[in-house]
């Protein structure tokens, strides 16, 4: 598995103009001192035609053709290719009408590759009832970055390269996740597993209501002259992959998924076969308001026991990885792996750190680590063996990105990178990632391997420190401290942060909020199922929990300012390092958090949140608000017993604010 998704050449220009044998007009001095441009061998082209086709070289068949022996009769290339057909016309099969849509590979804008005539496929539908059955959609699998940010720039209105040679892309009215418009079919499957009702992000649909959106979605895709199909892998962990297949209209959507989920060697995807699950991307057009549930133009629907997902009315590409992160936190934890909204990253001695936090708290920004190898920025499992990254890429935000403070981040910022609602000059294509006219949420997604330091594979041993990142607005959280195991489990599961814009649609200023696990809106069961097995997982590892708050200091969101990043990376290097763990210590008052006096490269005063406040009552009343919003939030949870003895549960009750 070595060779998945850094395959060498995947992402490089290699069969483009340059290597490609045009030869270099070259000018020579005659002795008459006139100048000839004739002088080089000419081309091997009679025509302008045959000058364009010899730019492209015929890339190396996908299908290697293997020897007759062996224990299986080997199938000609032909015929995978129209078993490859029929499978993505299954997945994109009308269920009204019992019937998948007539297919072809290729660029419809190649006019030389449609069939003049139907040809003998033998999966062709038998009956027909449609107008849309008698037209052939023109199918773009597994293009290379290439052959995307083509579509992408001769088709969708918006795209642009960028100086240093990304994707430039807007993904239209939404440029955030829309949790309130993400729905699950409620039914056997789901009924008795999943989290309903309060507090839940899982917001019931049924099953019909479900089969009326696919249905929308599907006739929409087949609608279209062309579709994009994605077959790829989620999670390195080979013994537990799951095959993804991603249906979109917008090479945008196939680019960000193509550098999102792992990326298939050519071998691995001839025998790729049946997905696992399908995600039919019709994000431009509508959901139907007179369609039961329906609150808005916008839906994102799971069906887990179809294995499904629909998306509705929202282009912003997240939805497509934090939908299958969903499914992984339905999948994984049947197998007793936990799935984990965090980072991840490793030291030199092996020694792994999980970062946990909501959007914007800092997860891709402290993994992505120029001294520590880069598991991945987003999404995990850890199981008996280990940790692993789900995804092939990372998902950084990059408003206000610099090259001095994030480094591996600018440098990745290059072709094959989608770089969404930035703004960059009309002329010379440079990024401005001060500039929030589009949106605040702005964000580059690239391959894993675009960051220098990146494990491949993207697994590691079992962690040693497990760091909360809470971004706090109040300005009362100290910048780090040491936690027990009950009050680890006590901020998992609370899962506090101040939303910071963007992420969200609609949320314009940071503010507080409790997200159970650090990721409630991708949670598909009961918090205190996961957090149950992370306490067991850390317990047996002994690994040590950590609270990291990367937001103000000196005053709340308004009068203070945000912890300085420098300062937070010192914070994290004393954590790895281990200097941290024999630190001195003291107990705030209200939270009962263990500080530590010095911490080096941070100046001391910081450490403790009331220095850093001019007005003292203030800080106290803040710190008691705060406080209270913690108790008021755990009250859904009082409750639930967590794991199997009553003794955790009622330690994590008392490790919570005291007063
Ligand atoms: N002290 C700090 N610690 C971490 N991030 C910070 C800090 N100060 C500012 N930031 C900024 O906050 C953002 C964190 O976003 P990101 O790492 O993408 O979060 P996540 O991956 O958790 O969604 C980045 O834009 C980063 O530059
Ligand atoms: C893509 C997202 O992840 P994060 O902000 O945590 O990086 C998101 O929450 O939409
Ligand atoms: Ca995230
Ligand atoms: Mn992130």
């Amino acid at each position: 598995m070595a060779a998945n998704g850094n395959a060498n050449g995947e992402f490089s220009f290699g069969t483009g103009i340059a290597r490609n044998g045009l030869t270099k007009i070259q000018t020579h001095k005659k002795e008459n001192g006139i100048c000839h441009d004739d002088s080089a061998p000419p081309v091997k082209a009679q025509t302008i035609d045959e000058l364009h086709s010899l730019q492209k070289k015929k890339s190396a068949p996908t299908t290697p053709i293997k020897g007759t022996q062996g224990a299986f009769a080997p199938i000609s290339e032909e015929e995978r290719h129209q078993q490859q057909l029929q499978s993505i016309s299954a997945s994109l099969a009308s269920l009204t009408r019992e019937t998948g849509p007539k297919l072809v590979k290729g660029d419809p804008a190649r006019k030389a590759e449609t069939p003049k005539h139907v040809p003998h496929h033998h999966f062709t539908p038998t009956f027909n009832v449609s107008d849309s059955a008698l037209k052939f959609t023109h199918v773009l699998y597994n293009l290379s970055p290439g052959e995307l940010y083509e579509q992408a720039i001769k088709y969708e209105k918006g795209s642009f390269i960028t100086s240093t040679g990304a994707l430039a892309t807007l993904s239209g009215a939404k440029t955030g996740r829309s949790p309130r418009d993400k729905r699950v079919v409620r039914d056997e499957t789901t009924e008795d597993d999943l989290w309903w009702g309060k507090g839940s992000p899982n917001i019931e649909m049924d099953e019909h209501t479900f089969l009326v959106n696919r249905e929308r979605a599907v006739d929409y895709l087949n609608s279209l002259d062309k579709v994009f199909v994605n077959d790829q892998f989620l999670n390195w962990d080979p013994e537990n992959r799951i095959k993804v297949r991603i249906v979109s209209a917008r090479a945008y959507h196939s680019l960000f998924m193509h550098n999102m989920c792992i990326r298939p060697t050519p071998e691995e995807l001839e025998n790729f076969g049946t997905p696992d699950f399908t995600i039919y991307n019709a994000g431009q057009f509508p959901c139907n308001r007179y369609t039961h549930y329906m609150t808005s133009s916008t839906s994102i629907d799971l069906n887990l026991g179809r294995r499904e997902m629909v998306i509705l009315g929202t282009q912003y590409a997240g939805e497509m990885k934090k939908g299958l992160f969903s499914v992984m936190h339905f999948l994984m934890p049947k197998r007793q792996i936990l799935s984990l909204h965090s980072g991840c990253n490793m030291g030199k001695d092996g020694d792994v750190a999980l970062f946990f936090g909501l959007s914007g708290t800092g997860k891709t920004t402290l993994s992505t680590d120029h001294n520590r190898y880069l598991i991945g920025d987003d999404e995990h499992c850890w199981s008996d063996n280990g940790v692993s990254n789900i995804e092939g890429g990372c998902y950084a935000k990059c408003i206000d990105l610099s090259r001095e403070k994030e480094p591996d981040i600018w440098n990745a910022i290059k072709f094959g990178t989608v770089l969404e609602n930035v703004v960059f000059d009309e002329h010379t294509r440079e990024v401005d990632y001060s500039a929030k006219s589009v949106t605040e949420n702005t964000r580059a997604s690239y391959p894993i391997e675009y960051i220098p330091n990146a494990k491949i594979p993207c697994v590691g041993p079992h962690p040693k420190n497990v760091i909360l990142l809470a971004c706090d607005a109040f300005g009362v959280l100290p910048p780090v401290s040491k936690l027990s195991l009950a009050q680890t489990m006590y901020h998992f599961i609370s899962g506090y942060t101040a939303l910071v814009a963007g992420t969200e649609e609609g949320v314009k200023e940071p503010q507080a909020t409790f997200s159970a696990c650090f990721g409630a809106a991708f949670i598909m069961l009961h918090p205190t199922k996961y957090a149950a097995m992370l306490a067991e997982k850390m317990q047996k590892q002994g690994a040590t929990g950590w609270l990291v708050n990367t937001g103000w200091s000196g005053g709340r969101y308004g009068s203070g300012s945000r912890i300085k990043l420098p300062y937070t990376r010192k914070i994290i290097d004393a954590i790895h390092s281990g200097s941290l763990l024999t630190a001195n210590y003291k107990r705030t008052e209200v939270f009962g958090l263990d500080i530590p006096t010095e911490v080096e490269g941070v100046p001391s005063e910081i450490l403790d949140p009331v220095n850093t406040w001019s007005d003292k009552k203030a800080y106290q009343d803040t710190l008691l608000k705060l406080g209270g919003l913690f108790k008021k939030n755990f009250e859904t949870f009082t409750n639930y017993k967590i794991g199997k003895d009553n003794k955790l549960t009622e330690e994590i009750l008392a490790a919570g604010p005291n007063f």
